[in-house]
């Protein structure tokens, strides 16, 4: 059936015209045990979501169309290993990377977790030899530099899970990430290094990316500049991909490749050997800590009552405000500099996943689908756009994420940032009236502008301490989120086809840029074409 001739979506319908009148002020005034009855732990989580425009009945009604939709099923095929992304005829298995040896996960009649578990330990051991100075490159020096070469899901999962676990790395081993076509990406990442001394991992699920063969063409150019020798590249190249052949062709042995398969998406593929990076900087025990996070919040979103299950949710609480309220955006707010890729990061997880607007049966979406997800880490943000947030005309749901323990406790910083977080968060639902500008004597003509309506929603996610295991945990549970989304909103969450035209029109292009030929396109793409090649 159709999401909108839902009986429960047009429930939901009727009971958004009965809560959109209501203030936070007055839901919070009318339950002395909101936080209580709204918050929830999830893991090694404390998810607050009392500052959101709902009821107990917006809740029960919510988890109503989850469960109309059959999400229960869904959640269950994605863990069984069931080809849920249909478009390309593959199992969608991200969570059986993070599974325990003991598990077992079949696709196609075979179980996937004895091979996880070997690429984890070639991964482990090759790790331990880098980061002692064991693995020598050609010259005989120990390696002081990685470079990782790759984009989207194969360079935003490692730069992001890098910085936020900076405080676990090893410091003697800088690690850079190049993922831009554009030379200076490049050329500035390798400026400095001594190429005796950097290891360059070339990841790429396809091994086919034009960005990411480009740069790594560039970094084995650079490298041979110094090593001279072909022979060196076994030493200082290492890849991570699906695609064993591609491998051999750039000239990487396959001894020195790190598998993974088709049933991992690129976006999700943190916890695969595309995370070589992260464990090559934080160490073997820690990166397995980031996955035993991860497990814990898969093992919660499988088995939770979706009353307490917090990526369920997390998602229901999106739909409410992106089909209900027509929020088109919504923002992910850390208060951790840790954290400051974790939007980024999530752009790609959310955007590529639920931006479609075709149904599993292909026909067009009558619904909103994926909203756009953008942030910053507090308190920048707040000194930048939070204006918008707090007195534009746009609704922004918003998540708050804060550590009681900061990794850096320097004199009072700590405090002063978390201040900031819970002040925003109170003053966003609860705004400021024009009853208490006048009683402070507010000016009457400034009183509109100080005015502060509130009642913009947030989500408060809180942990002792920003740890690999929690870390693991904060991923997995947007992960999910956007899988309930995709799945309610009935889209194909785990393919990007989306992507390919443009990278179709490209290779069109490329040859063009780089001749005289007769130009075919429409009047504006010619025109600039024509700007390039007069002026490059
Ligand atoms: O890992 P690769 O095969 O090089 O792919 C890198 C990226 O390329 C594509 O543009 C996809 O949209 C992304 O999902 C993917 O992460």
């Amino acid at each position: 059936m159709k999401l909108i001739d839902r009986p429960e979506w047009k429930e939901l319908s009727d009971h958004w015209k009965v809560i959109e009148p209501m203030h936070l002020r007055e839901l919070f005034a009318d339950d002395e045990k909101r936080a209580e009855t709204f918050s929830m732990t999830a893991c090694d989580l404390l998810i607050d979501c009392s500052k959101n425009r709902v009821t107990a009945e917006t809740m029960e009604k919510l988890a109503a169309l989850a469960e109309a939709c059959g999400l229960r099923g869904k959640i269950e095929a994605m863990f069984t290993g069931e080809k849920i992304n249909q478009t390309e005829d593959r199992a969608v298995l991200h969570t059986a990377l993070r599974a325990p040896r003991e598990a077992q996960v079949f696709v196609d009649g075979e179980d996937v977790i004895p091979g996880v578990h070997e690429v984890l330990d070639r991964m482990e051991a090759f790790c331990s030899k880098v980061r002692s100075g064991e693995w020598k490159g050609y010259t005989g020096k120990s390696i002081k530099n990685i470079v990782n070469i790759g984009i989207g899901g194969s360079d935003l999962g490692p730069v992001m899970a890098y910085e936020a676990l900076k405080p676990y790395t090893q410091r003697d081993l800088k690690v850079l990430f190049v993922s831009n076509v554009d030379g200076t990406h490049i050329a500035e990442a390798v400026r400095d290094l001594d190429a005796e001394e950097t290891l360059f991992i070339v990841a790429s699920k396809t091994f086919t990316t034009q960005e990411t063969m480009t740069n790594a063409q560039s970094a084995k150019a650079w490298a041979l500049e110094t090593l001279k020798d072909e022979a060196a590249i076994a030493r200082h190249f290492v890849a991570v991909s699906t695609n064993a052949d591609e491998v051999s062709k750039f000239g990487i042995d396959t001894v020195n490749m790190f598998g993974f398969w088709d049933w991992v998406g690129g976006r999700y593929s943190l916890t695969s050997a595309i995370g070589l990076p992260v464990m090559l900087a934080i160490g073997p025990e820690n990166f397995r800590a980031m996955l035993s996070g991860y497990h814990a919040m898969d093992s919660h979103f499988r088995t939770a009552p979706f009353s307490e299950n917090a990526p369920v949710i997390l998602g229901l609480l999106g739909i409410w405000y992106n089909n209900f309220f027509d929020a088109a955006t919504h923002a992910i707010l850390p208060y951790d500099q840790y954290l400051s890729h974790f939007a980024a990061y999530f752009q790609q997880g959310d955007m590529e996943s639920n931006g479609k607007y075709i149904t599993q049966n292909g026909e067009r979406v009558e619904w909103q689908t994926g909203p756009v997800i953008w942030g910053e880490p507090g308190t920048n943000g707040q000194h930048a756009f939070y204006q918008l947030i707090h007195q534009g005309t746009k609704l922004i749901p918003c998540d708050f994420i804060g550590f009681c323990k900061s990794q850096n406790p320097v004199g009072d910083h700590h405090v002063k940032l978390m201040a900031n977080f819970f002040a925003q968060t109170e003053a966003l639902a609860f705004g400021k009236t024009k009853e208490a500008l006048e009683a402070e004597g507010t000016p009457s003509e400034l009183i509109p502008h100080k005015t502060f309506e509130g009642n913009r929603p947030t989500n408060s996610i809180m942990a002792e301490k920003l740890t690999p295991e929690v870390l693991g945990q904060l991923i997995a549970l947007y992960e999910h989120k956007i899988f309930v989304q995709g799945m309610i909103w009935d889209i194909f969450s785990f393919d990007q086809w989306g992507v390919q035209l443009g990278k179709i029109l490209a290779s069109a292009i490329l040859p063009e840029l780089e001749s005289d030929s007769e130009l075919g396109h429409d009047s504006s793409t010619n025109k600039l074409i024509e700007y390039f090649r007069a002026n490059k």
